[in-house]
């Protein structure tokens, strides 16, 4: 009392509670924080949780064991399989230990036992044993690491091939990505996943087995022990209420414990989309820094770090909990419980007393000092394997997460395999909505079109074009083309070009329909982006050959790389044998041209060319359009250049409607009447602005509204009325036009540079300045003189436009300048300019007469 009563303490509890709190504000802020943060991506989030909780795969139960036998089934194939005998030889390593454990726990009993005699021999000598017996045991100890790590690496060999056979067969790799939904990051699965859960299983195997067997042969030791004290009471109870005692921590743990496998399956799922978000910026390094683009995915990868975040922290935060009450249960509860085990014989012995040594210990304090060093050691032992049991709970619920994860993968490989596909749905409504007004089919089945492997031609019968969301971008295609065809394919954005070649490469499934496909190896595709491939020059020229089957020599390679204009990166780079990230050293250009080369290695039948020349210049695209045609390979082009025409026989055009027609393409017919169409397109584009001039116009000097007409002559079905109209619009037009450019100032210098003479009515032309006259647009003169382009003079003179009759100036006409008037003393001007003149003299009133003159007339 007298201390929490003291200054200093309550200070002291003041402080701490003030600091708490602050603490505890400051983390619920930081939480608000992050929740808001989580806030963008969650709905996808949650769509995925959901497929894995719906399943309920996580929690230990029928299911789980189901999905780690098929695994087991891939890690140890056969009895004879290098990994069963790793696990025997783990498994033998682990019973060593075991026994081992057990003698040591009797020697430990032996010391003690040699120390209360006080017989120093025997101590010496035991000791001297001890020390014998911990070197293989030490050797065990470090050998049981060493299996169990060797074990986990097979494991992990075992299964990553098998998963890599399955990834790598029927373009799996291609499938999961492109036309299933159900693993967002492979990656991940085939990596990280994958080593995981086999170094959790391999743990997990000795984390048991050696506390399984350790429980066993610790039991036995007891069971013997109880059997020779027959005079002790009490000790048949033991093992029951040591059974009671662990079934009821194991009860309390079960309950308590959270749900680790679920929280840490989900902890994988986001740190994988993270590690995504990090790939993503890598591959797309050039474009993000071209548009200064780095704080949105700064922003986004922040989030998806957050979420990371918040999941370990939430793992961490049960983990705390959990293991409080683990550790309080095993290791003080069971201490206590085991003290009063194993003292029990002390209290209830009524026999007499047992001794070896009747003379120096008649009481036999030495042999019961040994047996209870021994039962406390072999009883620390079994507490210390049960221990590891329960806490292994924890564990096995994590590695129901990571089973789930990996048979998760298995499964969908294999489903891709054999063309069973799922789609997320929420995902596809919001990446691909703009094509949502297309018809849609369901997709979740298998395909049903018929595959026939052909010779040489491509036939297409009712083949639609689905996509993998289920988009019908054709619902039926039939066409057939043949060897030494050349297919010119055109369309809109987005109306199934690229994925004509995806059908007939067999890449997407076929829903109905039947299409004769040659065999794969006779198709080349070089898309607008060729694939760079890791590795020498050779292997971008020979992709997807190895240098095994490489079939030229060099000076053959080098033909190629001239066939494709391309010789000179041989000098500049090094050599064919130059090892470099051909995918950022080489530009656009440069790499259309190397995947060109490709087909000259490989000359399939068929050429699938997907816009791959768009960063070629024309000419010598040209060029290796005309050697590929002589090699005999048909070419597939998929372009909007009109200079490639000329080297294709036939047309496929797809009108993005579902639409498409599969024609021979005339190509000099085709360019005449391209060019026209773009002329027309060409007039029909200034249109609108004549037609807007032209009302204009109208109502400026009509006083009626063209708009009317224009609207009548575009209802008018009838031809004639048609007809009719569109000759009194254009003669409208031409007589608004002369007139237009009559009253305006057409002529240069406008109306006053035409000879007023001979027009009747001419009237006076505009007062400018002080008391002058306009001459011209820009030209003010009085008696004084001129002044010309002052803005006000301009503002004045421009009046004269809206006249109809052009105006004059009834001043004397002077020599010097065509149409010219004396305009001041010795100044001769006409509508333009003005010139000096010393016929010309006028009086100052001189235009206010012209003015009055005019009035009179
Ligand atoms: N993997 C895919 N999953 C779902 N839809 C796809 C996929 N690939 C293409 N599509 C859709 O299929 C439609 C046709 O695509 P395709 O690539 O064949 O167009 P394209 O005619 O080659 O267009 P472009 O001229 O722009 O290259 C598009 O609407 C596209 O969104």
């Amino acid at each position: 009392m007298n201390i929490v009563r003291s200054r200093w303490t309550k200070i002291l509890l003041f402080s701490s509670s003030f600091a708490s709190i602050i603490y505890l504000l400051r983390r619920y802020r930081r939480y608000l924080v992050l929740k808001e943060n989580c806030k963008f991506i969650e709905p996808q989030q949650e769509s995925i949780t959901n497929i894995s909780s719906s399943s309920s795969l996580i929690a230990i139960h029928k299911r789980f064991f189901n999905q780690l036998l098929v695994i087991i089934r891939i890690l140890i194939p056969r009895l004879r399989s290098d990994s069963f005998i790793l696990l025997i030889t783990h498994l033998t390593t682990l019973i060593t230990r075991t026994f081992l454990s057990i003698y040591i726990a009797r020697l430990d009993g032996a010391i003690v036992k040699s120390l209360v005699q006080r017989n120093s021999h025997k101590l010496i000598r035991t000791i001297i044993i001890f020390l014998i017996v911990a070197i293989p045991a030490s050797f065990i100890n470090s050998l049981i690491k060493y299996a169990e790590s060797k074990l986990a690496l097979a494991f992990r060999s075992k299964l990553t091939r098998y998963a890599y056979e399955s990834y790598f067969r029927s373009q799996t790799y291609f499938r999961v990505s492109n036309l299933d939904g159900r693993l967002l990051t492979p990656d991940q699965n085939l990596t990280d996943d994958i080593e995981t859960f086999t170094s959790l299983l391999t743990h997990l195997f000795s984390q048991l087995t050696k506390p399984f067997l350790d429980i066993a042969v610790i039991s036995w030791t007891f069971v013997i022990l109880i059997q020779q004290k027959k005079h002790a009471r009490g000790l048949k109870e033991v093992p029951i209420l040591t059974s009671l005692v662990v079934f009821m921590t194991f009860w309390i743990l079960r309950k308590l414990s959270p749900q680790f496998g679920r929280l840490v399956s989900e902890e994988t799922r986001r740190r994988g989309l993270l590690r995504f978000a990090h790939t993503r910026i890598i591959a797309n390094a050039e474009e993000i820094a071209f548009f200064d683009g780095h704080e949105v995915e700064k922003t986004w990868i922040s989030k998806l770090y957050y979420q990371l975040r918040e999941q370990t922290n939430l793992i961490i935060k049960k983990r705390l909990w959990f293991i409080m009450v683990e550790q309080f249960l095993m290791k003080y509860f069971w201490h206590s419980c085991g003290m009063i085990f194993i003292a029990i014989p002390c209290f209830t012995y009524d026999g007499p007393a047992e001794t070896d040594d009747p003379i120096g210990d008649p009481l036999g304090i030495s042999l019961r000092t040994e047996e209870f060093t021994v039962s406390k050691n072999l009883l620390s032992s079994g507490a210390d394997a049960l221990e590891r049991i329960m806490s292994s709970y924890k564990e096995l619920t994590e590695l129901a997460g990571h089973t789930n994860r990996v048979y998760k993968m298995l499964h969908v490989f294999d489903e891709c395999a054999h063309e069973r596909y799922q789609r997320i749905p929420m995902i596809l409504g919001e990446e691909y909505s703009c094509i949502s007004m297309k018809r849609k089919v369901t997709l979740n089945q298998q395909a049903h079109g018929q595959i026939i492997e052909s010779n040489d031609d491509i036939i297409a019968e009712n083949v639609p074009i689905i996509t993998p969301n289920g988009d019908v971008i054709v619902e039926s295609l039939s066409l057939k083309i043949i060897p030494k065809m050349h297919v010119l394919i055109t369309g809109p954005n987005g109306c199934g070009k690229s994925s004509f070649f995806r059908i007939i490469r067999g890449l997407w499934p076929i829903y109905s329909g039947c299409l004769h496909q040659p065999n794969p190896s006779n198709f080349f595709l070089i898309p607008q982006r060729p694939y760079m491939c890791p590795g020498t020059l050779r292997d971008q020229i020979i992709y997807p050959h190895t240098i095994d089957q490489l079939h030229i020599d060099d000076n053959q390679l080098i033909e190629i790389l001239n066939n494709v204009e391309l010789q000179y990166i041989v000098q500049r780079e090094g050599g064919l044998n130059v090892e470099r990230d051909w995918k950022d050293i080489l530009s656009g250009g440069e790499k259309q041209r190397l995947g060109l080369a490709r087909i000259f290695y490989h000359k399939p039948k068929y050429a699938l060319l997907d816009e791959c020349t768009s960063a070629v210049s024309i000419d010598v695209e040209g060029k290796i359009y005309e050697r590929l045609k002589q090699l005999g390979i048909s070419l597939l082009t998929i372009t909007h250049r009109p200079s490639l025409w000329v080297y294709h026989t036939h047309l496929l055009q797809f009108d993005g409607k579902g639409q498409w027609t599969f024609e021979i393409l005339d190509t000099k017919n085709r360019l005449t009447l391209k060019d026209e169409k773009e002329r027309l397109e060409f007039q029909l584009a200034i249109v609108p602005e004549m037609q807007r001039r032209l009302n204009e116009l109208c109502q400026s000097f009509l006083f009626f509204d063209c708009k009317q007409l224009l609207q009548l002559y575009s209802l008018s079905n009838s031809k004639k009325i048609m007809y009719q109209s569109t000759l009194f619009i254009l003669s409208v037009a031409i007589i608004q036009l002369n007139y237009a450019c009559y009253i305006t100032n057409c002529p240069i210098g406008g109306k006053r540079s035409l000879n007023i003479n001979n027009i009747l009515h001419a009237h006076q032309c505009p007062r400018c300045g002080l008391n002058g006259q306009c001459f011209g647009p820009s030209i003010c003169c009085t008696h004084f003189g001129c002044r010309m382009g002052h803005p006000s003079d301009i503002h004045q003179c421009s009046t004269e436009d809206h006249s109809v009759i052009p105006c004059t100036i009834k001043s004397k006409t002077c020599s010097m300048l065509s149409n010219g008037r004396c305009a001041a003393n010795g100044l001769c001007c006409n509508a333009e300019s003005c010139h000096m003149d010393k016929t010309c003299s006028v009086s100052s009133n001189h235009f206010i007469d012209n003015v009055q003159d005019e009035t009179q007339v």
